[in-house]
């Protein structure tokens, strides 16, 4: 199917779950459950997660690429409840660390389905992987080829793919921009390295690879990127084929997906996805004499950033200069964002009507930094004052699993709601956790 030349606009999307209803008393339900509710029965800060919309999420990737494979990037945030949510609807798991390889188990995930990432991959990470039975490897550089080969029993035979470095640059931010030349993963197209790998894999009678693997980035609204990075591909796939007589079932394009964090935020359609780089697979393969590739995608932020609320509560506010700060619970170390990308971020007040128009403002943490910013300029009522409860939508990915336990401060508890009902999945850290791994003099 030819692809259109021209990128249509990606569509704005809900900042809010689905299933977010405004209350008569103003406040905010989701997954049927007031927020300010919530906020009272597990504390503050803590985050909240809409069972229903990780796994509408989830389903609408599958219903998108029904041919394809889709693993959840458990980076994003994993906890028990969430694997067994993305196992039931599916989906494979991407994991890249042998904590999250562990926790799969734990949580009873098939391991036939968990794909393993990443660039400094340690000989823990790599025997458990083996230990598990994982489905794929994904190997990230030339000196990771022959100490997975060793690894592997005598007799058996690792599944693996190549990830390559197309040489596309897309991404929010720099730190997330990993297709292109110049940074810490996989290897590169343009120089060659990436075919040496893949004869080099193809030597080693413990390893069998099943295709190549590339990841742009993240926070990736349009499909453009993803289009461009087929073009390099699928040439790269057909030399190899020239040169080996190679033939691979399996491309993986990664994820990157963008969701919406403020009113008017473009996201990426999984039905635009499937047809326009689907479509140029097809066409290309075609082109090219080769068989098409079942794709795999990951998806992270995109299946659990939308199902993620978080809520604070108002500690402080005062004026400094002509800025108005409404200092929160929290901060930095459960939302790091802010101050590593420069993120943008919705704030609500719940749990009460407004009793005064809104007006810009600052919302800061409680943390040892001026740099402490979960949302810088937000309109909030003029009114917020101490002991509110606020609101921050889309904080289902890269907030927890990026959190820190910086100034002592414990990591938040999660919550998961579904059908008017709330249980808790993760507990709060307690002062009383930090201290006993301290193990004194
Ligand atoms: C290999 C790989 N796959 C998938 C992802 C998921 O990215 P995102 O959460 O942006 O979809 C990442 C992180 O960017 C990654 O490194
Ligand atoms: N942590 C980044 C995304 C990293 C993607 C993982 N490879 C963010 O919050 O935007």
């Amino acid at each position: 199917m030819p692809v259109p030349a021209e990128e249509p606009t990606p569509a704005p999307a809900p900042v809010w779950p689905a299933s977010a209803r405004v209350l008569p008393s103003g406040d905010l339900a989701v997954g049927g459950v007031a927020l300010a509710e919530l906020a009272d029965r597990f504390g503050t800060p803590s985050y909240v997660i809409d069972e229903d919309e990780v796994r509408a999420r989830a389903r609408a990737w599958r219903a998108a690429l029904p041919d394809a494979g889709v693993a959840y990037a458990g980076k994003a945030f994993l906890c028990r409840a969430l694997v067994r949510w993305i196992e039931e609807e599916g989906l494979g798991l991407d994991a890249c660390s042998a904590g999250e390889l562990e926790l799969a188990a734990l949580a009873g995930f098939p391991p036939e389905r968990i794909v393993l990432h990443g660039n400094a991959k340690s000989p823990d990470d790599l025997r458990t992987a083996l230990r598990l039975g994982v489905g794929r490897v994904v190997i990230d550089g030339t000196g990771e080829i022959a100490r997975l080969a060793a690894l592997v029993p005598p007799g058996a035979r690792q599944r693996v793919m190549v990830r390559v470095v197309p040489g596309v640059a897309a991404g929010a931010h720099a730190a997330v921009r990993t297709g292109v030349e110049g940074q810490k993963f996989g290897l590169s197209v343009a120089s060659g390295e990436a075919e040496e790998a893949v004869a080099r894999v193809l030597g080693q009678p413990r390893l069998e690879l099943v295709g190549l693997h590339c990841h742009l980035g993240s926070q990736i609204a349009s499909t453009g990127p993803y289009i461009a990075a087929v073009r390099r591909l699928v040439p790269l796939l057909g030399r190899l084929r020239d040169r080996h007589g190679v033939i691979f079932p399996e491309l993986g394009l990664g994820g990157g997906f963008a969701i919406a964090y403020r009113e008017g935020d473009p996201a990426l359609d999984p039905r635009g996805y499937a047809e326009r780089v689907g479509g140029e697979l097809e066409s290309l393969c075609g082109r090219q004499g080769l068989p098409v590739p079942r794709l795999t995608v990951e998806p992270g932020r995109w299946i659990t950033g939308p199902a993620g609320v978080a809520l604070y509560r108002v500690l402080a506010v005062k004026s400094a200069g002509d800025r108005m700060f409404v200092a929160v619970d929290g901060g930095m170390s459960d939302n790091p964002r802010p101050a590593l990308y420069g993120a943008r971020y919705t704030v609500r007040l719940v749990g009460r009507a407004a009793g005064a128009p809104p007006r810009p403002v600052t919302v800061v943490g409680r943390h040892c930094e001026a740099g402490d910013v979960l949302a810088e300029d937000v309109p909030l009522p003029a009114d917020v004052r101490p002991g509110d409860v606020l609101a921050v939508p889309a904080s289902g990915a890269y907030q927890l699993s990026m959190a820190s336990v910086y100034n002592l401060v414990g990591r938040p508890p999660v919550a998961a709601v579904s059908g008017g009902r709330a249980r808790l999945l993760v507990r709060r850290e307690t002062a009383a956790d930090l201290r006993s791994r301290d193990v004194g003099e």
